[in-house]
């Protein structure tokens, strides 16, 4: 049987309608007060498993489930073994550097060395800082709530994701560089791609279907 990982949170509802469309229901996780994590589609064809975010490529990578629904942002931040197969369009954000509305820099390059950038993606941020900007600052890792780094006065900076903005504004941060774009992507285990185990292929044909993609990502 098919088992497909499912990020709770931002992604959790179009991925459900997406599965919905080409004929798997995994509904049931969205029923208010549900706290069960492993579902069966009624149709008997799938399982749905519902796990955190940052933890989709991790079921996928070693195989407890041969598709998930992921952003691009945290593959870029895992870099899991995994196969990235379709990219979904919906789940829209950007990796942005930002700082208070009231700082003096206008560009990233202008922090000076050694300040502190607050970010949950701190390889982002690391090869972003180090790699393209050779500029190096100190990271700190933090898991939410990002923005108060500078609030606090923590930290200079923050590298995180933005989609409205309506975050930032709201707490009187500018955005001052876009790293990198993120949209919603399908991944599948590589092995179960390749040899087609549980229909794999069919369903991620489905999905393309669906979509009115003809082209695969296929990065492995
Ligand atoms: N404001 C947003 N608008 C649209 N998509 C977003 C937004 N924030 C995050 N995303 C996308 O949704 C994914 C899941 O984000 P979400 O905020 O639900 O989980 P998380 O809190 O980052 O994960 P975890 O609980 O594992 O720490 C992100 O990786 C990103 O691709
Ligand atoms: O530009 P916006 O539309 O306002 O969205 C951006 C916000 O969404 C995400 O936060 P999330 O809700 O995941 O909370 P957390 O990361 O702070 O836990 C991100 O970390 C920003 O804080």
């Amino acid at each position: 049987m098919l088992t497909v990982a499912l990020p709770k949170g931002a992604l959790l509802q179009e991925s459900i309608e997406l599965f919905q469309s080409i004929g798997l229901d995994f509904s049931a996780f969205l029923a208010p007060g549900n706290r069960q994590l492993q579902i069966a589609d009624p149709t008997g064809q799938a399982q749905g498993l519902l796990v955190r975010a940052q933890d989709v490529p991790v079921y996928v990578e070693y195989g407890q489930a041969q598709l998930g629904i992921v952003g691009y942002d945290v593959l870029r931040e895992k870099q899991p073994n995994v196969a990235q197969l379709v990219d979904l369009q919906f789940g829209y954000c950007r990796m942005s550097v930002a700082v208070p509305q009231n700082s003096a820099y206008r560009s990233a390059r202008q922090l000076p060395p050694h300040s502190r950038v607050a970010s949950k993606f701190v390889h982002c941020a690391h090869d972003y800082f180090y790699g393209q900007l050779d500029l190096p600052v100190e990271i700190i890792t933090l898991y939410g709530s990002v923005e108060l780094g500078p609030i606090t006065g923590m930290s200079e900076a923050i590298v995180d994701l933005v989609s409205s903005g309506r975050t930032l504004k709201e707490n009187g941060l500018v955005e001052l560089e876009v790293l990198y774009e993120s949209t919603a992507r399908l991944v599948a285990h590589p092995l179960s791609y390749r040899l087609d185990i549980d229909s794999t292929r069919q369903w991620v044909q489905s999905v393309k279907a669906q979509l009115g993609q003809t082209e695969s990502l296929e990065q492995g």
